[in-house]
């Protein structure tokens, strides 16, 4: 019936296509055979200019320089030497256990490794072990947790933070931990060993690079294990690779029902890791610990779970000697990231951008809405830790709210004075009504000057960081900062009447409309930069997997209560439409009506627009006041402004005093003979105020701006993977917030998918090879990836801290000098009992090292004036996180102030560690005998390996 009504008879036309493509064949087989030939050679001559190398001599052929996101990817690995002296010296000295004062040491939160060699580190790894009775009672030969240990320890890269030292750390923590609430008595001796094991090996392989670079560029990772967790899956899967070798296979001896047991308890343990599954975890923690049951395996699993998150992200409740230059560590990496998610249009994550946080805005953040929340739970089903970790960092977050402040007050000083010289007498004199010191602020016009609106917000930006809302006076008293406000928005008149689209009739009609819309960039702005690891890691999840189940917000989560809907793929196409309808109401009305065009959708005038398709949504939302119902909201980075010291906490501690975590003491000087922090390096014991997360949760109605509407827009389109082009204004409005879309490098949608150039020689695809030896993703897209970046900045604009502080971006020769020997080398193997003890200490020295300095000093609790410290913090930043400057410096570069065994890096031990090493660990049992089966440390054989 359809058929006629078209009046196409399609049978017809099928039977016609039939015939034609008969017609098609036999014409091409009867081809005289000169064509065919000439056919034939067209097609040779074509696979020859796809190999276009023996062209260079015509210049057709140029060749391209290794892929710079290959370099970038590159990772670093100890050399053998370095290897083989790390394995002597732990041979030499693991037989001795440990004094009796590093023992207790090791049992406490204060424990300090930075004097230690990498070899004293793995002697103590094996210590816990035995500690617990572990070997014995799973008949683990000594020989095989050493070289279980070792290859574990070559597994590592030498990244700024997640290197091996952070495993060990993370292991000590644990065992620490486990000591003090008798873990092994509580969920047993098998979990034990998946604890301490877990731990061991829980970053394993980590390239610096955490999973919302490796979803977001589509690594080999994250391909690999479909944007699920890619790192925690690589750094388990590495680890059970290690136990598959023989020698290494410390659960060898285990029955086959009893290891699958264990996999499946390190699987769980190190896949835990994972931050974007923090609230999810934190959450069901929550609800059990009022009839928590240890004789209940899935209570003791989520138990073992929290855990080992706890030890994760334990290094605030370290002293802060212990604490800090761990924390300058993971800015470095983090810095790096971010640098590279700029080079490569990648989102920038919010978190890691140094143009969004300072130290301390990023611990208040992490410490008051991921870490502490996490702790206290712990701390209510085990009140024995209150005092170990959930008190220091209670301390910690007081001591980084007052720093913030501190911090804060000082840019708006800064503020005022720079901002002055750009102002009126009329602003100078509403200035002074409102009681400002004008003297002070007449001083000086220089430094930043306020020439638009963008550069006003490149040194705002910088300057309100997540806490800084919390911070903020009271919105009724004006002060300097209104005025230098005010004098920017006269800035941005003249910008608008400057513009080149030239939309002058309707700039004085907007203009109360821009003034909102600025306020709503800003907003948003804020809110994406207070957004957490936690919450950008579920965001960036989420945004991948929605389309199955859609994400579920915990309590956990600020965006919990107001991620109501979960975005199916049919709603985001239906939100696609919407916004598309809204998208064209909107610039109808602004490039149509002139004068009378109403103000820019803003959120209320989309909920009673009848065009609006949103509308209705709206309107049904408006019962709920303090919930964002959108699910069109919810997929945008939009963040409630409310930050972590806000409210009571913040004025508490504000008033607090000064200096109560107190500048660093003289350190104990002798390697080991204090690992522990001084009794004097304490934090603040005045209690923090601190904020439950929920308390937090609230949001306020926003206006929309159409840039925020195109950025959402954007997002929108880069789900459904196709582009909508927009207008100049918003691609200059996506371009500066690095959206989503924006040519990543490893774009799985890459139209030349051409083989890499450096393929073969691609440092980073044998890290992502080693695993099961498949091709690199990257290494794919590399050329796609040049061609792309040829036409990317290499920063994003204005707000690139290296603008701000007019350091040069990415030295070509510090790039250069980053290609360093990133392939792991095959490994000659291990034959630990075999190996000869080696004569002496390694030569290794302290000089070699280049310690990671203090990246924002600001955010140092060591002393020293604000603002210089902001302007050497971002060149030291410059040296150390930002492109691959760690490499450049050698082998000493990117570990961090760690000692290593021997050579340039493992230098960092003073000299006669290793004597003083030695000689604090006792013989703990009698030597081996002169012969039979057993290994250095007398154990039995192990017995043959489970099946696995
Ligand atoms: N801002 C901040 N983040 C941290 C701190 N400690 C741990 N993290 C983050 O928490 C994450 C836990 O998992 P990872 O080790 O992969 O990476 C860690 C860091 O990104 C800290 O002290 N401050
Ligand atoms: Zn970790």
């Amino acid at each position: 019936m359809l058929l006629d009504q078209v009046g196409v008879d399609f049978i017809a036309l099928e039977n016609r296509v039939a015939e034609l493509e008969r017609q098609m064949r036999v014409d091409y087989e009867v081809l005289p055979p000169i064509v065919q030939d000439l056919k034939q050679e067209v097609t040779r001559f074509r696979a020859k200019l796809e190999k276009t190398e023996h062209l260079g001599w015509m210049g057709y052929y140029k060749e391209l320089p290794p892929p710079e996101d290959c370099r970038r990817l590159q990772y670093r690995r100890r050399s053998h030497e370095e290897q083989r002296r790390v394995k002597e010296h732990f041979l030499e000295i693991c037989d001795v256990p440990p004094s009796e004062e590093i023992k207790d040491a090791l049992k406490t939160a204060l424990f300090d490794c930075s004097p230690l060699s990498d070899s004293d580190i793995l002697a103590l790894l094996e210590w816990m072990y035995h500690d617990f009775g572990l070997p014995e009672k799973f008949h683990i030969d000594a020989r095989t947790i050493r070289a279980f240990l070792y290859e574990v320890y070559k597994n590592y890269n030498e990244v700024p933070f997640h290197n091996f030292r952070h495993g060990f750390c993370v292991t000590q923590m644990m065992y620490a931990m486990a000591c003090c609430v008798d873990v092994p008595a509580k969920v047993g001796d098998l979990e034990t060993l998946i604890l301490i094991t877990s731990c061991i090996c829980h970053d394993l392989d980590h390239p610096g690079y955490n999973n919302i670079y490796q979803i977001n560029a589509r690594t080999e990772l994250a391909l690999r294990y479909n944007d699920i967790s890619p790192l925690e899956n690589h750094h388990c899967s590495v680890a059970f690779r290690i136990l598959e070798l023989q020698e290494c296979n410390i659960l060898a001896s285990l029955p086959a029902h009893v290891f699958r047991t264990v996999r499946e308890g390190i699987i769980r343990c190190i896949l835990a890791t994972d931050m974007a599954r923090h609230n999810e975890i934190l959450a069901q923690f929550k609800d059990i610990t009022p009839e928590f049951d240890f004789g209940n395996k899935s209570h003791t699993d989520l138990l073992s779970m929290v855990l080992i998150k706890v030890a994760d992200i334990s290094n605030e409740a370290r002293p802060m000697h212990v604490a800090e230059p761990w924390l300058d560590r993971l800015l470095q990496e983090f810095f790096k990231q971010s640098d590279a998610e700029k080079m490569e249009g990648l989102p920038v994550t919010p978190f890691m951008d140094p143009n969004k946080i300072t130290k301390p805005s990023s611990q208040c953040s992490f410490i008051g809405f991921v870490l502490l929340p996490l702790f206290e739970a712990l701390g209510a089903l085990l009140p024995q830790l209150h005092d170990m970790i959930v008190q220091p960092v209670r301390e910690a977050l007081e001591y980084y709210r007052r720093l913030n402040e501190q911090c804060r007050e000082e840019r708006i000083h800064r503020k005022s004075i720079v901002d002055l010289g750009d102002l009126t007498p009329a602003h100078l004199a509403q200035a002074a009504a409102h009681g400002q010191d004008t003297q002070a602020l007449v001083k000086s016009g220089s430094g930043y000057s306020v020439k638009s609106r963008k550069s006003f917000q490149t040194v705002r930006s910088r300057s309100r960081s997540a806490e800084d809302e919390a911070l903020e006076r009271p919105q009724d008293v004006p002060n300097t900062e209104d005025a230098v406000m005010e004098k920017v928005r006269e800035q941005d008149e003249e910008d608008v009447e400057a513009d080149p689209a030239g939309h002058d009739d309707d700039a004085a009609a907007d203009e109360v409309g821009d003034e909102e819309e600025e306020d709503v960039d800003e907003e948003e702005e804020e809110e994406e930069e207070t957004a957490t690891e936690v919450e950008v890691s579920e965001k960036t999840l989420k945004f991948k997997i929605s389309t199955e189940s859609g994400r579920k917000s915990y309590p956990g989560s600020r965006k919990g209560s107001r991620d109501k809907s979960a975005l199916s793929g049919d709603l985001a196409h239906q939100e696609l439409a919407r916004a598309v309808r809204d998208l064209h109401h909107h610039q109808h009305h602004h490039y149509h009506h002139g004068s009378a065009a109403p103000t820019p959708p803003t959120r209320s005038s989309l909920a009673t627009s009848p065009q609006s398709g949103r509308s209705t949504e709206f309107s049904r939302c408006n019962g709920d006041k303090d919930t964002k119902c959108l699910s069109f909201e919810d997929d945008t980075l939009s963040r409630s402004s409310h930050s972590p010291c806000s409210g009571e906490g913040s004025k508490r501690g504000s008033t607090a005093g000064r200096g109560a975590r107190s500048p660093q003491p003289p350190r104990d000087t002798s390697p080991l003979g204090s690992p522990v922090a001084p009794p004097s390096d304490t934090r603040a014991t005045s209690a923090a105020g601190t904020q439950s997360a929920d308390a937090r949760a609230s949001s306020s109605p926003k206006l929309r701006s159409p840039t925020s509407f195109l950025k959402k827009l954007k997002n929108l389109t880069d789900r459904l993977s196709f582009s909508v082009s927009s207008d100049s204004s918003s691609r200059e409005a996506t371009s500066a917030t690095a959206s989503a879309g924006a040519s990543p490098c490893h774009g799985a949608n890459s139209p030349t998918a051409s083989v890499c150039p450096g393929a073969a020689t691609c440092p980073a695809s044998p890290m992502l090879h080693q695993a099961d030896g498949t091709r690199a993703r990257h290494g794919s897209d590399a050329v796609d990836s040049l061609e792309m970046r040829a036409t990317l900045p290499k920063t994003r604009g204005p707000r690139g801290w290296r603008s701000l502080l007019g350091a040069e971006p990415n030295p070509p020769e510090r790039r250069r000098q980053a290609s360093v020997n990133a392939s792991p080398e095959a490994d000659d193997g291990l034959d630990l009992a075999a190996a000869a003890v080696a004569e002496g200490e390694p030569t290794g020295n302290n000089n070699n090292r280049k310690k990671t300095g203090n990246l924002w000093s600001p955010g140092s609790r060591r002393g020293g004036g604000l603002l210089n410290r902001l302007k050497q913090s971002g060149d030291s930043i410059h040296s150390a996180g930002g492109a691959d400057a760690d490499a450049a410096g050698g082998a000493d570069g990117a570990q961090g102030p760690h000692g290593s065994e021997g050579g340039a890096s493992g230098a960092g031990r003073q000299p006669g560690l290793m004597a003083s090493l030695a000689a604090s660990f006792r013989p703990k049992k009698p030597p081996p005998g002169p012969s039979g089966p057993s290994g250095p440390s007398g154990l039995p054989p192990a017995p043959t390996p489970a099946p696995q």
